[in-house]
This record gives C-alpha cells, structure tokens and sequence, in this order.
C-alpha cells in the first residue's frame, strides 16, 4: 500500500553547463535546511553527473567530450522510487529523460555567452567543447528539450549572469516550494488520513485471519 500523491515538489535545475545549476542548488538547499522558511521541508539533492558516478550508473566514456556517459535506464530505475516520495532538486542538464507525472517545476537557466565562455574556460574545458555548449546556449537547447518534454506551465528560464540574479533566483525558487506545499497541504493531509485509516483496516482485517 502506497501513498498516490507526494508531500513535496520534484523540480528539475537544468541549463548548459556552466550556467550555474550545481552552484544555485547549493545556495538553495542551504536555504532549505537553514532558516526557517518552511520547517517541514526536507529535500534531497541529486547532482545527477555525481550521482551516476557514485552508484556507478554509467554506460561508458565519451573521449571526445571527455565526459561520463550515464545509464538512463538504470540512472531511472534508481530514482523513481525516490522522485516518488518526492522533495528531489535534480541537477542536470538532460532534461527529457524524466517521466511527466513526477517532475512539477522545470527551472532552466540561462546565461550570456560571454559570461558563459569566461566559466568554462576558467574550467580548463576544450575550445572545442567550450563552443559546442556556447552554441547549445544560443539555440536554446535545453529549453527546447525542456517544452518537448513538459507542459509550458511548469517550466521556467531565469537568467543567471550575476550572482545577485542567482539569488534572487534561489529567492523564487523557494517561495515557489513553499507555496506548492502551501497548496497540497489539504488534499495530502485528506489522503495520509484515508491512508492511515486503510491501513489500519488492513491491519485489523490481518490480525483476525491470523486468530481464525
Ligand atoms: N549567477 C552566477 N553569477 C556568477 N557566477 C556564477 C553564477 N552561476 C555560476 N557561477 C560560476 O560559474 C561557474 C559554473 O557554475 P556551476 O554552478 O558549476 O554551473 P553548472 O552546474 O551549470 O555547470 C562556477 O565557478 C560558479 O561559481
């Protein structure tokens, strides 16, 4: 017996590399577990480049890139289970692999290229692979990806060229969980209290067969 309905928001921290995914999710899961603006929360942060690595959920290396390739179906079969607890702040620049039903807010940075080209350079990429992510930046890749994969409502694109805008962005990404959890308080108190109360049927309905 499971539980439909998840008690926090999964979101989705994408955009090209070196738009600034890994750095705002540290701020905002600092801000998460720090102060006081939403006691009850409790989120799990998944660095998916990370991630893949640690619970060895690769499938390969790219020479050329230079980078993991990632196993999606077992990167998948790993997370699922957890994204449907939900509270999962997923940072990746791959977007599309994750089913609809359990991602509720894209969050799809974006960066000037100039600015952009200063970071990956500053991280010792090569020119090649500097200009791959500058065009992908241009064209607007990830967000394409993004609005092939979910309805336009839950994605957003918020610049982070500065760290000032990179705050504020962590400001609204907060306020945003907040209010999702604000939101689906009553129905998910309404389901726990019919969960609970099925259970304890199910409980009730054991202990006799095992007394017959
Ligand atoms: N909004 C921002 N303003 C200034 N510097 C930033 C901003 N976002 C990221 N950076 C810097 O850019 C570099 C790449 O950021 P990072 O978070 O690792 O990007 P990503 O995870 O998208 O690859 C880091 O050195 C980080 O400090």
């Amino acid at each position: 017996m499971s539980l439909k309905r998840r008690f926090r928001p999964n979101i989705i921290i994408t955009g090209t590399p070196g738009c600034g995914k890994s750095t705002t999710c540290e701020l905002l899961m600092r801000k998460l577990e720090s102060d006081n603006y939403n006691k009850d929360a409790e989120y799990s942060y998944f660095n998916i480049s990370e991630y893949a690595k640690e619970n060895k959920l690769l499938e390969g290396y790219d020479e050329s890139r230079k980078s993991h390739i990632i196993d999606e179906d077992k990167l998948l079969d790993e997370l699922e289970p957890l994204m449907r607890q939900g509270g999962c702040i997923i940072d990746w620049h791959c977007n599309d692999i994750f089913p609809e039903r359990l991602i509720d807010l894209v969050v799809v940075l974006r960066c000037d290229n100039g600015k952009l080209y200063d970071r990956l350079n500053k991280r010792g990429y090569h020119l090649s692979k500097i200009q791959e992510n500058l065009d992908a930046e241009i064209m607007g890749i990830v967000y394409q990806d993004a609005l092939d994969s979910y309805v336009q409502e839950i994605i957003i694109e918020l610049s982070s060229d500065s760290i000032q805008e990179m705050e504020s962005n962590v400001e609204r990404v907060a306020e945003w969980l907040n209010l999702w959890c604000n939101q689906h308080k009553d129905g998910i108190t309404n389901e726990l209290k019919e969960f609970q109360k099925l259970r304890k049927e199910k409980e009730t309905s054991d202990t006799e067969d095992s007394i017959e």
